[in-house]
């Protein structure tokens, strides 16, 4: 493919492409740098440092078309001169391939892999991730400005809370209320925070680099051509103003809601089972009691009324995920204090 990067979208040049580690550089007409480090890896460089370095990422799952077309029209903007580049950036287009096949993934899910898990597998993803995070460190390395990572996602179930997002787990840090405003004025709705360390991309860019870092849910999965990106304006507006430096990240308003991961619930044998309905929601609510998953040695019921359950998965391999289980906040001291 010798077409510049600047000549075709950057999401058909990278699923043209999925797999040819490329080097392209193209400078703008006011001196920003764009570099294509590889396969769906763009780097965009501002000739002054802005306020914060961001690395903006999707596609970590292929059959998560609208935060992919979220970061398509942003980067054809970018080109086409419609949005000024005042921030350091980085956009990912996480895992291509599977992209192509319109699958989750191609053979492990490349959002466990991360934060070295890759080591230990032999799967395709596990090379993705590896390059992934080397090229996360040089980004992040490769200046002091504050560090941002969203990571758009978007969900298998519908749920009763439409837009939320991932706080990974930060160990003795303290969670930002001016990433909360900057979320709630994003349209995101909750914020789950996280009690364990994990594989996502999101906690690798956290725990490793500071990053204020978060996986982002958008909605529901859907195939390329069927969002409505009306339903993603807001969000695509905050990650404009992220983009050309003028987000102002103040605290929030209180409106958007808070959950702790209260359990995560891990498949342990292939005798797993989730006690809910198929078509069950994200977010349905329980009160204490509630039998919601059970395997050879294990069951979960909830412990308190008010615990809802997310992200509820059986096809997956034994250790791995298979749901987390939420409890509203209403106060952040409670979680500091205990
Ligand atoms: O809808 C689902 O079951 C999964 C949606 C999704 O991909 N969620 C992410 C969350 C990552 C995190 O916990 O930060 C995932 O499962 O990788
Ligand atoms: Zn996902």
């Amino acid at each position: 493919m010798n077409s510049s990067v600047s000549t075709q979208r950057f999401l058909a040049r990278t699923l043209a492409a999925p797999e040819s580690p490329t080097s392209l550089t193209e400078t703008l007409a006011d001196g920003t740098r764009l570099t294509l480090l590889d396969a769906g890896v763009l780097r965009i460089s501002p000739t002054q440092p802005g306020s914060h370095r961001a690395l903006i990422s999707c596609g970590v799952h292929g059959n998560e078309t609208a935060p992919m077309e979220i970061v398509d029209q942003l980067v054809s903007d970018i080109f086409n001169g419609q949005l000024k580049v005042n921030n350091e950036l980085m956009f990912v287009i996480g895992n291509p391939p599977a992209a192509i096949a319109e699958q989750r993934f191609v053979e492990e899910n490349l959002n466990r892999l991360f934060s070295g898990k890759h080591r230990h597998s032999t799967a395709k993803e596990a090379a993705r991730a590896a390059r992934l995070e080397a090229l996360t460190e040089a980004f992040f390395l490769d200046g002091d400005e504050p560090r941002l990572h969203y990571d758009l996602h978007t969900a298998i179930r519908g749920s009763y809370i439409e837009k939320f997002a991932v706080y990974p787990y930060l160990h003795s840090r303290t969670w930002s209320e001016s990433q909360f405003g900057f979320l709630e004025q994003a349209g995101i709705e909750a914020v789950l925070l996280s009690n364990q360390p994990s594989g996502t991309y999101s906690y690798f860019s956290s725990h490793e680099f500071g990053a204020d870092a978060f996986t982002i849910e958008l909605g529901k999965v859907r195939k390329f051509g069927d969002n409505d990106m009306r339903r993603f304006a807001q969000m695509t507006e905050s990650l404009r103003r992220v983009v050309d430096g003028t987000e102002r990240f103040v605290a929030r308003r209180q409106a958007i809601k808070i959950f702790a991961v209260v359990e995560e619930v891990i498949k342990r044998s292939e005798n797993f089972k989730l006690h809910i309905p198929d078509e069950a929601k994200n977010f349905t609510e329980y009160d204490a009691g509630a039998l919601l998953a059970s395997d050879d040695d294990y069951e979960y019921r909830t412990q308190r009324d008010g615990e809802r359950f997310v992200f509820p998965i059986t096809n997956v391999p034994p250790g791995q995920r298979a749901m987390l289980v939420v409890a509203p906040v209403t106060d952040l001291t409670e979680l500091t204090e205990a």
